[in-house]
């Protein structure tokens, strides 16, 4: 059974359809990664599936007891309001030190603690984040645009760091995100969007799909070569381009 099983969802504001019958799955210890021109509906769809915006039509099915750890964009704080990396931690979850070191150190951060949220740099911000939402072990991350704001080197090492976690945890992941390059190399699936699901596969496929290039170009297939790196685990996905 898939964790997550979208079927012909559709979302609309008003008579506005935004998202119009897209059926996607998540199963344990995929990375999937949503990609789509802007205003393509990745952020409506993603609501939908958390519950934060009703949808039209279709179905969400979750497996019974998930647990989801949901990591936002760049969230804005106080740089004048002074609190530490573990009370900003704590500040929802109420968990022992002992777990949130953990966590920061499955996060790639592990001396940051003691530290002051406004002195964070953007990519140690960002795995703050990302630990925080391990705190609760998750079945699922959920990343929204995580690596906003990040350069190209840093978001690669932070996708990066979402694989390391997902191998080590066999949590699942699904995302948005707009930095074509890195993501896809990144991701065991990619879903394009465009209202409709587009095409969707791994990430080679994807990239050279004729509905993706004509979406974004035929520049990401060379660059997508770049970052690419052997996924070693043996997870059997569908790696056919759909309409
Ligand atoms: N709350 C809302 N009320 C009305 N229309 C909305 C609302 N939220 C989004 N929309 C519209 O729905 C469409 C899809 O928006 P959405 O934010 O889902 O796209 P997106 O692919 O996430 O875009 P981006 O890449 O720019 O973040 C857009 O036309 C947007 O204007």
């Amino acid at each position: 059974m898939s964790l997550v099983s979208v079927k012909n969802l559709s979302v609309a504001y008003g008579a506005h359809i935004v998202v119009r019958n897209v059926s996607l799955s998540l199963d344990a210890g995929e990375i999937v990664t949503i990609v789509g021109p802007n205003g393509s509906g990745k952020t409506s769809l993603f609501r939908a599936i958390i519950g934060a915006t009703p949808s039209a039509n279709g179905s969400i099915n979750m497996k019974p007891g998930l647990k989801i750890g949901y990591v936002p964009q760049r969230i804005h704080i106080d740089r004048t309001l002074p609190i530490t990396v573990g009370r900003f931690m704590r500040l929802t979850d109420r968990v022992d030190i002992a777990t949130c070191e953990g966590a920061l150190e499955a996060a790639g951060v592990p001396d940051l603690l003691k530290r002051q949220m406004s002195q964070l740099s953007g990519g140690q911000f960002q795995r703050v984040l990302l630990a925080r939402a391990l705190l609760n072990r998750p079945d699922v991350l959920l990343l929204d645009e995580a690596t906003q704001g990040l350069d190209q080197p840093g978001s690669a090492a932070f996708y990066l760091q979402i694989e390391a976690v997902r191998n080590e945890t066999g949590c699942a992941v699904l995302m948005i995100s707009h930095d074509l390059h890195v993501v896809m190399s990144a991701s065991d699936r990619v879903v394009c969007l465009n209202g409709h699901v587009c095409c969707e596969g791994a990430p080679a496929v994807v990239a050279s799909a004729p509905q993706y290039r004509a979406l974004f170009g035929a520049g990401t297939g060379g660059a997508l070569a770049l970052y690419r790196h052997d996924h070693d685990h043996d997870h059997d996905h569908q790696h056919e381009a759909a309409e």
